[in-house]
């Protein structure tokens, strides 16, 4: 017991400090410290920067307390996160300058130890959860104490520290022994296929943070975790230098984004519905068309992940949006009602701006965004339907699209993307691609800032950017605007 009274040597009853050294790190050269505590098992501590002569007002060190895991953290296993975890908070100390990583034995397998871990594994080979696999060898879900660890932190001079975990069971544990726990950052590593499951378990099961919380959050701080999954992904949608305008469009494989009849629940799945919802949360403002709000009668709010509404902007030229639609009635977020200059329409709502488009037809791509750019709003999301993200491609005016397909085929109904067509396969657009996998689907990212514009197809690269650049700095004359700002 950590709170138990100190030998006369100073040190709390349960751990001996035996070695004291230096090991240089790929991270940087730590203070290696090597305990034994009561029951014989022998732990180390990696520290830096941390010790007696601290000023009592500085910050809390950052403190990993790491279960020793053979196959993640020397075998480079991609069942557990655990090998990555180390790496990182080694990198995170080491970027602080102050705090420490404690590297605990006997906490192998949760603490039933390296040969039952394995066992486990094999029940877990056979579909059996991770908690469930434990169980069913007759062990707790998690059999791991902490009592070395608050006394080695006791050793170190440490009281209070930044606990660098995803589990809430090691703050509570580490508290109840009497550490003054004032923080914890959750330890974010990328999922992997391989333990995207097992992460899901120790989420569901096990009260962990969600494995991405800390990323996203991070994320939408400005912030990027080197090698992070959402920082790969999403990294450029956060440096004021990345693509402004975004397009997505989810449809089957055949090509349709709805039936005959409209019915477009659902096409893709809820991994692309999240990834719809970080890209909401990283734009300023979405843009869909009536038809497509009418008919989904959709929120376009961020609900799926943590993150800020972006502005609604809904591209109506007739005005045919009813009133009662969740974009006109829903406040949550404000709605800029983009009408024609006969439309009947006035705002319902406070949270609804009405704006008078200056011409009849189809609103040009490049004014409404070059309208909105006045506006403050630099980076947009065009949403749907088909035929509105297709207009904006054609006229090339989006830098990056998001096509998702879903293994449906439809076979005939609502069309999704369609641009120009050429004759020849050669003239057709071949831009960079990224793709991954959301559960069933598929996302492909295609990057078109350097393709020209399926409109213009005898355009080269560079004379297409010369036109982009004179349509999108046109001045676009918009005479009224009733309804308030909301
Ligand atoms: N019994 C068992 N142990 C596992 C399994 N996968 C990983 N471990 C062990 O789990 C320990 C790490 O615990 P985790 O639950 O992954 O994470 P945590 O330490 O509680 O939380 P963090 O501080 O966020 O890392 C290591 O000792 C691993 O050997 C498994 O499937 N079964
Ligand atoms: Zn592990």
């Amino acid at each position: 017991m950590a709170c138990e009274p100190a030998h006369e040597d100073g040190l709390p009853s349960t751990v001996q400090r035996l070695a004291d050294t230096f090991l240089p790190t790929r991270h940087g050269t730590f203070r290696m410290t090597a305990y034994r505590d009561d029951s014989g098992e022998e732990h180390v501590a990696l520290s830096m920067g941390i010790g007696d002569d601290d000023p009592a007002d500085a910050r809390p060190p950052l403190v990993r307390v790491h279960s020793e895991c053979l196959t993640g953290d020397a075998l480079g296993s991609r069942r557990c996160d655990c090998g990555e975890q180390l790496q990182h908070a080694l990198h995170l100390v080491a970027r602080d300058g102050r705090g420490a990583v404690l590297y605990v034995r006997g906490h192998e397998g949760r603490g039933i130890g390296l040969v039952e871990k394995l066992r486990a594994y094999a029940l877990q080979d056979t579909g059996v959860d991770t908690v469930d696999a434990n169980l069913r060898l007759g062990h707790p879900a998690d059999a791991r104490t902490y009592d070395q660890s608050a006394a080695i932190l006791a050793d170190l001079g440490v009281r209070r520290i930044r606990l660098l975990s995803s589990n809430p069971a090691k703050e509570v544990a580490l508290a109840g022994l009497g550490v003054d726990v004032v923080a914890r950052r959750p330890l974010v590593v990328p999922a992997r296929p391989e333990n995207e499951h097992y992460l899901r378990t120790k989420r569901d099961r096990m009260g962990h943070d969600p494995a991405d919380v800390g990323e996203w959050e991070l994320l939408l701080a400005g912030g990027q975790v080197s090698g992070g999954v959402l920082s790969e992904r999403y990294g450029d949608l956060v440096r004021p230098d990345g693509p402004a305008v975004l397009a997505q469009l989810g449809q089957s494989l055949d090509g349709f984004i709805a039936s005959r009849t409209g019915d477009a629940v659902f096409v893709t799945g809820e991994a692309d519905r999240e990834h719809l919802h970080r890209l909401r949360a990283l734009v300023d403002a979405v843009v869909v068309g009536a038809a497509t709000a009418a008919a989904d009668d959709c929120r376009l709010t961020v609900r799926a992940v943590a993150g800020r509404h972006p502005v609604r902007v809904v591209l109506d030229p007739r005005g045919t949006l009813p009133v009662g639609s969740a974009l006109l009635t829903d406040g949550t977020a404000p709605t800029l009602w983009v009408v024609g200059p006969h439309a009947d329409a006035s705002a319902p709502a406070p949270h609804v701006e009405v704006l008078r488009w200056h011409r009849d037809g189809p609103m040009e791509p490049a004014a409404l965004l070059a309208m909105l750019r006045g506006r403050g709003l630099d980076r947009v999301l065009v949403e749907g339907g088909g035929r509105l993200v297709s207009a904006f491609v054609a006229a090339g005016v989006v830098d990056r699209l998001y096509l998702t397909t879903a293994p449906l085929l439809i076979g005939d109904g609502v069309p999704g993307l369609r641009v120009g067509g050429t004759d020849r396969l050669a003239d057709a657009l071949r831009p960079p691609v990224r793709r991954w996998v959301l559960g069933e689907d598929v996302v492909t990212e295609f990057d078109l800032t350097g393709s020209p514009a399926p409109s213009a197809p005898a355009l080269s690269g560079p004379a297409r950017h010369a036109l982009r650049s004179v349509r999108q700095d046109e001045q676009v004359d918009v005479p009224d605007t009733d309804g308030q700002t909301g």
